[in-house]
């Protein structure tokens, strides 16, 4: 009944005190920021994911010079070299421009740590020709590490244990998991489980080396949480018609199987927009190449 209705001064008290909570929020955010404790690439993930989370209503311009070493005049200029208004918060910006100001941010902490987008995953839809790619990328560039996954899928002939996969049964696979011996993991196809495994990345980052994962978008998402300096790949096909004919060309899976991956296929496609980099691989050592280049101590083509 209208007449019992809230009194609109109490609906605006609500709303101020809403205002002002919302704002201490984003204060702390800004504050964990410039104190180090938060990263901002993080930050910028998250305000993608949810542009009505908190990190979603901070303005770019206050986001900016929340980050060490960007004053209030060198914010302008990235501003304007960016193309992103002054208005804009995070959760408002466009796809482009999120990967413009992310992949902005990435090179600008990696001077600042000396490390160049050494952490790449490489992912996209099923038959693209990820495993390819990677397999080039092992033989012809030494110097990259591929990480190797564990799975608990059976080995196919021609596979051999450490280099292809490291092999294990569900409960060696829990316990990977328990001990926290797993960097990311998912279960994939809705069939088996593939993780990376954590120490060999790390050590390999700490001694400088460049690493390169080959794993599903639910594991690129992952590493993205867990790294958030990472660079995440999307491989594409030169066409739609063409991923169909490397499925069923591969031969490795029966014809439903075939169908069940081509719809996933479908929703991976979609994921684009999460990716800093797409590759297309029309041509295997032209893909890997343009792999390799992202992890390059030089500015990065975009
Ligand atoms: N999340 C995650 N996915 C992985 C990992 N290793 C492999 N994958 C993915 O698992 C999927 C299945 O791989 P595989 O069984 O070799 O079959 P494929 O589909 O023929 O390549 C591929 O999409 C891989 O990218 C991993 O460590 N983590
Ligand atoms: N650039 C390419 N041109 C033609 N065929 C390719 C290319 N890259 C991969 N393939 C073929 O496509 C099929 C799927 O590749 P694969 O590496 O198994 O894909 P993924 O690991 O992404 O599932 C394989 O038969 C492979 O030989």
């Amino acid at each position: 009944m209208a007449e019992y209705g809230t009194p609109p001064e109490v609906d605006r008290v609500a709303a101020s005190r809403a205002a002002v909570a919302a704002r201490r929020a984003r204060a702390a955010v800004k504050a964990a920021i410039s104190a180090g404790e938060r990263n901002p690439l993080d930050v910028l993930r998250v305000a993608g994911e949810d542009p009505a989370s908190v990190e979603g209503g901070i303005r770019v311009t206050e986001y900016l010079t929340s980050i060490p070493s960007i004053g209030v005049t060198k914010m302008h200029r990235f501003m304007d070299e960016l193309g992103i208004s002054p208005a804009k918060r995070l959760g408002g910006l466009g796809r482009h421009q999120r990967r413009r100001l992310r992949g902005f941010l990435t090179d600008r902490l990696a001077a600042q740590t000396g490390r160049h987008n050494r952490l790449v995953v490489l992912a996209g839809p099923t038959a693209v020709g990820k495993g390819t790619v990677a397999g080039h990328i092992r033989t012809h560039y030494p110097d990259v590490l591929l990480s190797v996954s564990a799975t608990t899928r059976a080995p196919r002939p021609g596979e051999t244990e450490g280099v292809s996969y490291y092999f294990v049964d569900d409960a060696e696979f829990d316990r990977l998991i328990e001990a926290g011996e797993l960097l990311e993991w998912a279960t994939v196809h809705n069939a088996h489980r593939y993780g990376t495994p954590r120490g060999p990345v790390e050590e390999a980052l700490a001694s400088g080396r460049s690493v390169l994962l080959e794993i599903d978008i639910q594991g690129a998402r992952k590493v993205r949480r867990a790294m958030p300096e990472a660079s995440l790949v999307f491989l594409l096909p030169p066409s739609w018609e063409e991923l169909v004919r490397r499925l069923i060309g591969r031969a490795t899976e029966d014809g439903p199987e075939q169908q069940r991956r081509l719809e996933t296929a479908k929703v991976e496609l979609a994921a684009i927009d999460e990716f800093d980099f797409e590759v297309v691989n029309t041509d295997v050592s032209t893909a890997a190449q343009e792999v390799v280049d992202l992890m390059q101590t030089r500015k990065p083509k975009r």
